[in-house]
């Protein structure tokens, strides 16, 4: 939510005002023939906000919402001072969340983590036990026992449940990663209205729970987000139906059947943090599989591909019989006196420069991997020998000319070259075809190093044949 800016307190309050106005607008039209909101997700909007973006919990905005509450109350309900008792309730369940998950949820991280979903139930219980217990008691006109436990409970339940469903979306909102919808996401989400329809025939006290697999699925296969936003409308709808009659025999209108709503309710809060638990640790094993993968396929210090992340990228490509593909070897000159002379560090800042040129110049055209030491190799797929030659001149040009700067001083450093052209076969992979390229190349560049450094030595010949290739044949 980018129009809750920090920088903008004014505004912020103003749209805290009117959100809070707004929801309890809505939750006050829910009303059952009993006194209660059917849903009052204004508490949990508020809340989520308030942990969501730090920058807006503030004593002001509590004071703002309290009096949203108010006003809301005192123009479409007449009260007066009941107003003021009851909309504490709302603020202690405010409160609680708010300080509950405080610095828990981080703004800007895109990560969530299953041990924030774990402290969100005991935190919401928390907070609507504390606001159901004080809401009940001030909003029952008598001392009836029975009638001030029924209410409780009423306020207890609604409060979980609202807060479970509602919070998820809120700290979940905008944090999805990159996602394509695939035949298996779509299905799923398609499957949701199929269980909805069976729950609805078969009816009974069972059928809360139908959707669940499916919630599973869907959390397993969508963005936490998405997953988050369909497990809340099955919430809702789960208690629509069921207050409608459609999925349960109850009459929920009348106070002695009410607690089946109550029981509603605390089955779908115990339901609706299975999904998002799901959906969240998935996405969090995902980012880590990432993360991981990247490392083992990165070259720490020049962040071009290692050996092992050559071929791993390399085996992800289709190799077709016949495509023409070239190898540039290449090792730094004399790299051990760049040590002696100049330390271990310097010689670090020179492989890093150099890792930046070659991205910066030529990631575009060739899988660049660092081998080990000061070795690096470049594979172009469908690239002629002239082309390879001359990408190999210019690069090594391009390095002579390079100032490598090393603190307050620069240093010129060569490169030797040596280059192989392969055509793919059947029945070779790309891990021996490289293998093969690699070979040939190893001995260019020691032919290179011999002939004084500083040079590029393809492995064929001027008349454009392939030595290797030949002598293979
Ligand atoms: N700073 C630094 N040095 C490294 C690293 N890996 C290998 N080296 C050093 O690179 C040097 C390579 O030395 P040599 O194999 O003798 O090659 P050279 O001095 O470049 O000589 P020629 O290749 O024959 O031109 C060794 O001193 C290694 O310690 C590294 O990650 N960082």
């Amino acid at each position: 939510m980018s129009f809750l800016n920090k920088y903008r307190k004014i505004t912020d309050t103003v749209i805290l005002f009117l959100l809070t106005f707004f929801f309890c607008y809505v939750g006050g039209h829910l009303r059952l023939p009993f006194v209660f909101s059917m849903f009052w997700i204004a508490n949990a909007v508020i809340a989520g906000i308030f942990v969501r973006y730090p920058s807006t919990h503030r004593p002001i905005n509590y004071l703002v919402c309290a009096l949203a509450m108010f006003l809301n109350d005192y123009l479409f309900s007449g009260w007066l001072y009941s107003a003021i008792l009851i909309n504490t309730a709302n603020i202690i369940f405010i409160a609680i969340v708010a300080l509950g998950l405080k610095g828990l949820w981080k703004h800007h991280s895109k990560q969530l983590t299953p041990k924030q979903v774990l402290i969100l139930f005991p935190v919401c219980l928390a907070a609507a036990l504390a606001s159901g217990i004080w809401g009940g008691i001030v909003s029952t006109s008598g001392t009836v026992a029975s009638d001030i436990v029924i209410n409780i409970s009423l306020w207890v339940s609604e409060q979980l449940s609202t807060g479970l469903m509602i919070l998820p979306l809120i700290l979940s909102f905008k944090r999805s990663k990159k996602f394509e919808w695939q035949y298996t996401s779509v299905l799923a989400v398609l499957s949701v209205p199929v269980l909805f329809l069976f729950a609805s025939l078969i009816k009974g006290p069972g059928s809360i729970v139908f959707p669940l697999p499916i919630l599973i699925w869907c959390a397993l296969v969508l963005p936490v987000f998405i997953s988050t936003l369909i497990t809340f409308l099955v919430g809702v709808l789960e208690i629509m139906m069921v207050y409608e009659d459609i999925m349960s025999n109850h009459a929920l209108d009348s106070y002695p059947e009410a607690m089946a709503l109550v029981s509603i309710r605390l089955g779908v809060a115990a339901m609706v943090l299975t999904p998002f638990m799901v959906s969240v640790t998935i996405d969090a094993i995902t980012t880590l599989n990432k993360q991981l993968e990247i490392r083992a396929n990165t070259d720490f210090l020049t962040q071009l591909l290692s050996r092992a992340g050559l071929f791993e990228k390399l085996s992800r490509l289709p190799l077709k019989n016949g495509q023409s593909v070239g190898m540039i070897l290449f090792d730094i000159d004399y790299f051990k006196s760049i040590n002696d002379t100049f330390g271990h560090q310097a010689g670090d800042e020179v492989l890093s420069d150099l890792g930046y040129l070659l991205r910066r110049d030529y990631k575009k055209k060739f899988y660049i991997a660092r081998f080990g030491g000061e070795e690096f190799a470049m594979i172009g797929l469908n690239i002629c020998q002239q082309a390879l030659y001359e990408q190999a001149e210019l690069l090594r040009q391009r390095v002579a000319q390079h100032e490598f700067s090393l603190g307050d001083r620069s240093l010129s450093i060569t490169i030797s070259l040596g280059l192989a052209m392969g055509t793919t076969k059947s029945n070779e992979g790309w891990q021996q075809l490289i293998t093969r390229l690699m070979s040939q190349s190893d001995t260019r560049l020691y032919l290179s190093k011999a002939g004084g450094r500083n040079q590029t030595t393809p492995n064929w010949s001027e008349g454009s044949l392939l030595i290797s290739d030949q002598r293979q044949t």
